[in-house]
């Protein structure tokens, strides 16, 4: 994130009016004109890591995108209208794509309740990709990640085209939002607070391992109501928005900043964050997509990090997930295998 913020601050410190890409890099953004599309993409047109930023949505993509391309960095931004030819020319030669396209919660819906719609959105869109940027990474944010990513990996498999080191769910926000709630708690500087997040990214198979940070301290109902903020972030969102549906900034930040750290990775650079990717560390207990530290290397996954010792409470909340996280794992696979 340091780095993100950097080149925020880089462009308005130094009005880089000429910000040159160091490597040439498109970017595609699947819903780039909704709630979560539009600041995504702003932000990603302030990092001069992206050459070409290619902006789709089923409507609105080219206003968004002539928007944003009057913002004085150096790339070529452009809009795509949901057409065959316009799908096909926003997403060939993309090297990372990031989909937040589909619907967001209402109060008192939960993720799985958006399955019914995004399943077959995301399902779509990942044949899209199968076609056009077979070797791109992807990133999906449309929820419920816990199966959507899967839905993913099933059409890609049945294209012939699967890399598993290239398909990422987004679990930033939790990561996000974990280090600025245990920084409430404690009164530290949230930027320098490291919690790792491991699971899926919905209610309990969201799992905060609390023994790894540099409070391990945090004990009783102090812990349960961080554990549980984490775990339910979302909700407090999609209550304070009222029907208006759910994270949007916040996420785009958490978007922006998994981009950042692939680019990164794409130049060279190891770059850790936790993601939800396929993954060996429960796939004996027939969980076989899981978020935990991933090393980020050019091919995109390098290495995953098993979750590491943790204590008897967090052993509790791994359980509760792994029973979750099986189910909707299994939910999207069938959805491709039946639809
Ligand atoms: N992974 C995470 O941590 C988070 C995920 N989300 C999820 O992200 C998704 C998007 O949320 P918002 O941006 O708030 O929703 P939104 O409704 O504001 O925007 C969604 C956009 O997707 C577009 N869209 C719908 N179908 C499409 C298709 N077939 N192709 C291309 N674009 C299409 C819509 O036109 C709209 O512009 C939701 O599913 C939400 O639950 C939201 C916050 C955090
Ligand atoms: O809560 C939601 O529906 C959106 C989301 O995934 C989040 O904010 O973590």
């Amino acid at each position: 994130m340091f780095a993100l913020r950097n080149t925020v601050s880089n462009i308005f410190q130094k009005r880089a009016f000429s910000a040159s890409a160091s490597q040439a890099t498109k970017v595609a953004v699947l819903g780039a004109a909704g709630g979560i599309g539009q600041p995504l993409s702003l932000l990603l047109k302030l990092n001069n890591k992206v050459s070409d930023l290619a902006l789709y949505d089923i409507r609105g993509a080219p206003g968004v995108a002539a928007d944003i391309s009057h913002i004085n960095t150096d790339s070529k931004v452009a809009g795509y209208n949901p057409t065959p030819e316009g799908i096909r020319d926003a997403l060939t030669g993309a090297e990372i794509v990031v989909i937040p396209a589909g619907v967001p919660r209402k109060p008192g819906m939960t993720r799985d309740d958006l399955f019914n719609t995004n399943a077959s959105i995301v399902r779509d869109l990942a044949k899209a990709c199968a076609e056009h940027c077979p070797e791109a990474k992807l990133l999906i944010i449309s929820n419920p990640v816990n199966s959507t990513v899967p839905i993913v990996s099933e059409v890609f498999k049945a294209a012939g085209k699967y890399d598993p080191k290239k398909l990422f769910g987004v679990t930033t926000l939790d990561i996000v939002r974990a280090s600025r709630f245990i920084s409430q708690v404690k009164s530290t500087d949230p930027a320098a607070e490291v919690v790792p997040v491991v699971g899926g990214h919905s209610g309990v198979t969201i799992v905060p391992i609390l023994s790894q940070t540099s409070h391990p301290d945090i004990s009783g109902e102090a812990r349960d109501a961080l554990v549980n903020r984490i775990q339910f972030g979302g909700d407090e969102v999609v209550k304070a928005k009222d029907g208006a549906g759910s994270a949007t900034l916040s996420m785009a930040f958490a978007g922006a900043r998994f981009a950042d750290s692939l680019l990164k990775a794409a130049e060279g650079q190891e770059v850790v964050e936790c993601t939800f990717v396929e993954s060996p560390l429960y796939a004996k207990e027939g969980v076989d997509f899981f978020a935990s530290k991933v090393t980020l290397g050019k091919e995109g996954v390098k290495e995953i990090h098993p979750v590491g010792q943790i204590n008897e409470y967090e052993t509790e909340l791994l359980k509760a997930c792994l029973n979750d996280l099986k189910k909707n794992i299994q939910k999207g696979r069938d959805f491709v295998k039946s639809n």
